[in-house]
């Protein structure tokens, strides 16, 4: 402990401090004291017995310069130091917007525990909340206080975009308004819109200009599409509209109705839009490394139920639970952010919502659609190429894809594009909705 570096500007994390408190009883005492409730800064302060291992130069967050960070990760830590007894790699930062909401609630423990990015790769967490959230999102920050996650070495909370996103490297927008009773479809696409369009400009500012976002609040692709567009300075394939949960939903039916377990279950492809005109794709997936359709012989269910089941599963379950699915969407997106930086397993794939450009299977370009992805686990993807059409497929994606055309219509005025027209082919549903 005599040679930690602890006079170079350093930050000290609640648990190191507990960790110096019982190795350096001597030589140091300090004390955790906030500075201001409302700014929640606070103050570490140590005292030293001369002739003795330097302290930490104590470090406070200039308010001016930071964005609110909350209670105990406003002390400072030494990543540095600890790389003595462990190898830490480079803090990574995170955005998550909607962060006081039911898939955050799940999702942002998941990413403190080490399960999404890794036992050895510390991370700050950024929350973003609306102005009616924040008092919920210092509940949050709270719990995520009183966890004691070693990784998690920083969490900021705000409402402005422009702060909380400063330096993300990635950012999952979850955050968005829920349809309301009697709202048309073209109304959502609208106000959720908005909030995609300032959070685009908001990345496009201050974000790392390879930051990774995946747009979860919906309509996910279509909010993709406006974000990306507000954020010319970031490549558009770093943008994705999470359509994992559909994949695992529609893995489980398939493993179901084959009665394997769905670990048997690979290369699903969920194609177009989240929502209720996506086509979960049979014809490439695979059971055992056979085709789904050597081993369901039932085809008839295979086009009606399986993807109807798929398709209004969200919607299923809220009539049972009364509420949407957030534990099951906060897996997925682990398993989304898992699929971009691990390598994808020999012949697999997975689908993600991404920026139509260039793309071999004759799909309208410029807009966001779900596909399949392989990644060799640096953060970026492939589409991949050896996948197999025919008329059912083909036609169920000419649906999926004249809707999001028309979604884009409807957002012309927000994706720099003109004047906005919007004629929806039908009201159709996202899958969370009765
Ligand atoms: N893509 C998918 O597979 C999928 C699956 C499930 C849910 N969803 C969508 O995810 C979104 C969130 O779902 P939830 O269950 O967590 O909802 P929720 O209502 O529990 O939480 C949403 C949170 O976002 C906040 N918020 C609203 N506007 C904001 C803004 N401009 N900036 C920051 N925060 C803002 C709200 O205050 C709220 O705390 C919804 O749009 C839902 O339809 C997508």
């Amino acid at each position: 402990m005599a040679e930690l570096n602890l006079s170079t500007k350093t930050h000290v994390h609640s648990s190191q401090l507990s960790f110096l408190s019982r190795n350096l009883p001597r030589q140091r005492q300090c004390s955790f004291a906030p500075l201001h409730r409302t700014t929640q800064h606070a103050r570490i302060s140590c005292s030293v017995a001369p002739n003795q291992v330097q302290v930490p130069a104590v470090q406070t967050q200039d308010p001016k310069t930071k964005p609110e960070c909350y209670g105990v990760f406003c002390l400072t830590y030494d990543l540095k130091a600890e790389e003595e007894t462990r190898s830490w790699k480079k803090l990574i930062n995170i955005a998550v917007s909607g962060a006081a909401g039911m898939i955050s609630n799940h999702l942002l423990f998941k990413l403190a525990s080490g399960e999404v990015f890794g036992p050895d790769q510390p991370i700050a967490l950024k929350l973003l909340g609306s102005e009616r959230s924040i008092q919920a999102l210092e509940g949050v920050a709270m719990e995520l206080e009183d966890s004691l996650f070693p990784l998690l070495r920083e969490v900021n909370i705000g409402i402005d975009p422009y702060e909380v996103f400063q330096d993300a490297e990635w950012a999952l927008l979850i955050g968005a308004k829920p349809r309301g009773p009697g709202m048309e479809r073209a109304a959502l696409l609208d106000i959720n819109g908005q909030i995609f369009a300032e959070q685009g400009k908001a990345l496009n500012a201050v974000a790392s200009r390879n930051v990774k976002v995946i747009v979860v609040g919906n309509p996910c692709n279509t909010n993709a599409l406006i974000c990306l567009k507000n954020a010319p300075n970031i490549p558009a394939r770093n943008f994705h509209a999470l359509t994992r949960l559909d994949e695992n939903r529609a893995k489980c039916q398939l493993a179901l109705k084959a009665g394997v377990f769905y670990d048997k279950v690979s290369n699903v492809t969920i194609w177009g839009n989240h929502s209720t005109t996506q086509v979960p794709d049979f014809l490439n997936a695979r059971i055992d490394g056979r085709p789904v359709k050597d081993v369901i012989k039932d085809h008839k269910w295979l086009e009606e139920e399986f993807t109807e089941t798929v398709q209004k599963r969200g919607g299923v379950l809220i009539q049972k639970w009364g509420r949407s699915s957030a534990a099951s969407t906060a897996v997925s997106i682990v398993d989304a952010i898992r699929s971009l930086v691990t390598p994808t397993p020999e012949g697999d794939w997975f689908s993600t919502g991404v920026y139509t450009n260039g793309n071999p299977y004759g799909i309208a370009e410029d807009i966001v659609f779900s596909m399949p992805c392989r990644s060799k686990g640096d953060g970026d993807y492939e589409l991949v190429k050896d996948v197999i059409f025919d008329d059912y497929l083909r036609q169920r994606l000419a649906k999926t894809e004249a809707e999001l055309l028309a979604e884009k219509k409807c957002v012309a005025h927000l994706t720099g594009e003109g004047i906005a027209v919007c004629d929806l082919p039908g009201d159709t549903m996202l899958p969370g909705e009765v």
